[in-house]
């Protein structure tokens, strides 16, 4: 039997971390043939992601999937960061591009001594598409994990075809695109943040969109169920094969540091508690925090609804204030008996809890796919990155999520308590049309991966296309 191995190079980030090891033990699950290298890049600011991979795959066989951690002698300067976290992390990336070429070389020279195992293809993050090159020269293809859904997949198309790119940033104008893979024109405000960044975040998304013609074949973390219209025959011949092959979720959910056992404890033991459908969950995704005029805001929204509420709380990176202080006089005195804070909740059991009965949610590619597995509805409230797009599917294309905001500004606008309690009671209603439809795909999601799934069939043909044939 030949043996093949795919290179993965994921990015260094949590929301891209948690599909992206998933998918690779999905595939080893799937054809005893496969083993995976993935090479780690590492980011100083940002610890968690250096233990969790780690964690992930403590569990998998060695000889099947390795870690090579790839750590930067000389980061970009973190004052990038601050201007564009996009332009930083593919600064960073193409930094790595020498060190990445000489352990693949390696690797190569170490299968020619005993001509039992070939290198099928990289599997490339999104923000590692400059490595593109690299692999040609090796003669090898790169395929993409793309760790968000089919609809981004359309803006990308639509930024290296049909936008005019000696245009700089998008400005918000009232003009709406003709994105493909969205059934409605798309407005200006739901694209990526990055696109109105002009301090480097534009011209990274414009360069990685032009990439995307020269990759073998696109994986992306969504079901042809869900996104029917984008995944049908749109992108036919525009561009490298799709493959559907979500929802790509860790069950487990990631373990964080910050979540030690006896915490964990006193929230599922809160939980259970609780009635059935009667807590709310707000959850910012893995960096989601606010400053204290928005913090008073929800707590006071939260409060005006009268429900139950968990509440995960994260410290802004910048300011490092303790959000526990931003919160109104009396609220922590309040909420005894009726809400729980916590800086890091263990997301996907609390989702999964039959006490939960509805999701604040950044509209991370991750905590969305999550939530529909559980069949949790949620309110939307995108921060960053292609958070706000995300959003408008889930409400516009799609009537899956409640309205709360579809192009919040962060730092700029200021969500207020009226607002959050409105629709916090309208995602708790019992009857409300969008937790029916929820439960609904929450249940095509779970028969999409499942032996005969559009998603199971998916990986079976992408590792028919890598290796020639599939025993999926
Ligand atoms: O308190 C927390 C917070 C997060 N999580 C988990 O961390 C992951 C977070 O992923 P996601 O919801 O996608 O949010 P981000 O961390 O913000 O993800 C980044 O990556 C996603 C996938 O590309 C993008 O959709 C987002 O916009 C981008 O910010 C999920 O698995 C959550 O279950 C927890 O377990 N507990």
């Amino acid at each position: 039997m030949n043996k093949a191995e795919l290179i993965f190079v994921p990015a260094p980030a949590i929301g891209h971390l948690v599909s992206t090891l998933e998918f690779a033990k999905r595939l080893i699950d799937c054809d005893d043939r496969l083993s995976i290298t993935i090479l780690c890049p590492k980011i100083p600011f940002m610890p968690f992601t250096d233990t969790y991979p780690k964690t992930v795959l403590a569990s998998q066989p060695r000889n099947r999937i390795q870690l090579i951690d790839l750590r930067e002698i000389d980061p970009p300067p973190l004052e990038l960061s601050k201007k564009s976290p996009e332009k930083y992390m593919c600064v960073l990336i193409e930094s790595l591009i020498p060190t990445v070429k000489a352990i693949i070389q390696s690797i190569l020279s170490s299968h020619s001594n005993s001509n039992s195992t070939r290198i099928v293809g990289l599997v490339l993050d999104l923000c590692c598409l400059s490595m593109i090159d690299m692999g040609n020269e090796l003669g090898i293809p790169s395929y993409m994990f793309q760790t968000t859904n089919a609809g981004f997949l359309g803006l990308m198309l639509y930024l290296s075809t049909g936008h005019n790119q000696t245009s700089t940033v998008f400005n918000e104008s009232d003009h709406a695109l003709s994105i493909p893979g969205f059934v409605n024109p798309v407005p200006q405000s739901a694209l990526p943040t990055a696109l109105f960044n002009n301090d480097g975040g534009y011209t990274a998304y414009i360069k990685l969109a032009k990439r995307y013609r020269d990759i073998k074949g696109i994986i992306v973390n969504s079901f042809s169920e869900l996104e029917s219209y984008a995944i049908g025959s749109v992108f036919n011949g525009r561009v490298p094969p799709v493959y559907a092959v979500g929802p790509v979720i860790d069950i487990k959910g990631p373990p964080h540091p910050n979540l030690d056992q006896a915490q964990h404890e006193n929230i599922m033991k809160w939980l259970d508690d609780q009635p059935s459908s009667s807590v709310v969950f707000l959850c910012f995704g893995s960096m989601g925090s606010f400053g204290s005029s928005q913090v008073r805001e929800i707590a006071l929204g939260i409060q005006g609804s009268g429900y139950k509420f968990l509440w995960a709380m994260r410290m802004s990176p910048i300011t490092k204030e303790n959000p526990l202080n931003m919160l109104p006089e009396g609220f922590l005195e309040w909420m005894k008996d009726r809400g729980m804070l916590c800086e890091w909740a263990p997301q996907v059991e609390v989702l999964a809890h039959k006490a939960i009965g509805g999701f604040v949610s950044h509209c991370g590619w991750n905590s969305i796919l999550e939530s529909l597995w559980f069949g949790v509805p949620i309110v939307t409230w995108p921060m960053y990155a292609e958070q706000p797009l995300n959003a408008f599917m889930m409400v516009k294309e799609l009537g899956l999520a409640v309205e709360l905001r579809l192009d919040y500004r962060m730092g700029v606008d200021l969500v207020m308590a009226d607002e959050i309690e409105k629709a916090v009671k309208h995602l708790m209603d019992f009857d409300c049309e969008v937790r029916k439809k929820v439960k609904e795909m929450g249940e095509m999601a779970r028969k999409a991966v499942l032996r005969g799934g559009s998603s199971f069939n998916a990986i079976g043909q992408f590792i028919e296309d890598v290796i020639g044939s599939s025993s999926c």
